[in-house]
C-alpha cells in the first residue's frame, strides 16, 4: 500500500506535468460528463474555486452550468488556523480575492453565510481517488471536517483529471468517502 505522502507526490507530479491547453481541454470534458449524474434536481451546490498555481481542475466551466440552471452556488472561505472552512453564497455581489496560497476566497462585508446543513451537492477537489471513493487532498482535512457537518444524504463529487487508483488509500477513521468520481472520460460511483 502507498502512503498517502508518496500518493501526493505522485499526483502533484502528474498534475504539473500537464500543459495549460490540457487542463483547459480535460476541464471542460469533467463539467461536460458532470452533465450525466442524477444530481440535478437539487438547489444548493457546492464548488471549489481553482488554485491554478497547483495545476487544479478549472471549476469555471461547471460554475457557468450550475449558474446556467439557475442553481444557488456555495463557496468556501478557509481558516488556516484550525483547518475549517466557511461556506458563503456566490452572487453577483461577491468579491473574490486570491488568499496566499492562491485559492479565490469571498472577501469584504455583506457575504450571505450557509450552513453546511442546507448543502445539497458538494464538489470536492483532491489530487487522488482510489476505487472505494477514498481520496487525498492536501493533507490539512479540511474537506473531512467540512463532509461530516453534511447531511448524510448530501452527494459528494470528487473531480479528477486521473482515473482512481486500483490499490486502496489508507484510510482513517475521519475520512469522508466520495459518491463519486467524475473524470474527463469516466463517471466512477461507489
Ligand atoms: N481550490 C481548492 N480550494 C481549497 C482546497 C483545495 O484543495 N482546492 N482545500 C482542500 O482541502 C482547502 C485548502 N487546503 C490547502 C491545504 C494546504 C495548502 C498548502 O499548504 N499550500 C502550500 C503548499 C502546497 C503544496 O505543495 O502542498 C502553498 O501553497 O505554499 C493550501 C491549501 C480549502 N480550499
Ligand atoms: N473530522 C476531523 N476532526 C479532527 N481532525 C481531523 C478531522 N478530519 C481530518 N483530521 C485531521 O486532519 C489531518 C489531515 O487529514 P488527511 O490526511 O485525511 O487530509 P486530506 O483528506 O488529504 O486533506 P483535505 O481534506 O484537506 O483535502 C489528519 O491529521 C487528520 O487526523
Amino acid at each position: 500500500m502507498k502512503s498517502k505522502r508518496e500518493i501526493r507526490l505522485e499526483f502533484k507530479e502528474r498534475r504539473s506535468a500537464l500543459s495549460r491547453k490540457q487542463i483547459q481541454e480535460k476541464s471542460i470534458e469533467i463539467a461536460n460528463q458532470c452533465l450525466k449524474l442524477d444530481i440535478w434536481n437539487l438547489q444548493n451546490y457546492h464548488l471549489f474555486l481553482s488554485i491554478e498555481k497547483q495545476h487544479e481542475i478549472q471549476t469555471e466551466y461547471l460554475l457557468q452550468v450550475l449558474q446556467g440552471r439557475d442553481k444557488n452556488l456555495i463557496v468556501s472561505k478557509g481558516n488556516f488556523k484550525d483547518y475549517s472552512l466557511n461556506h458563503y453564497l456566490l452572487t453577483d455581489q461577491t468579491s473574490l480575492k486570491l488568499n496566499k496560497y492562491g485559492i479565490p476566497e469571498p472577501s469584504g462585508e455583506g457575504n450571505i453565510q450557509i450552513q453546511e446543513s442546507q448543502i445539497d451537492v458538494v464538489f470536492t477537489p483532491l489530487l487522488a481517488a482510489d476505487l472505494k471513493g477514498n481520496r487525498v487532498g492536501y493533507g490539512k482535512g479540511f474537506y473531512d471536517r467540512f463532509l461530516e457537518k453534511c447531511r448524510p444524504e448530501t452527494i459528494k463529487i470528487g473531480l479528477n483529471f486521473f482515473e482512481p487508483l486500483p490499490d486502496l488509500i489508507e484510510a482513517n477513521e475521519n475520512d469522508q468517502r466520495l459518491d463519486y468520481l467524475v473524470t474527463p472520460e469516466k463517471i466512477f460511483n461507489f
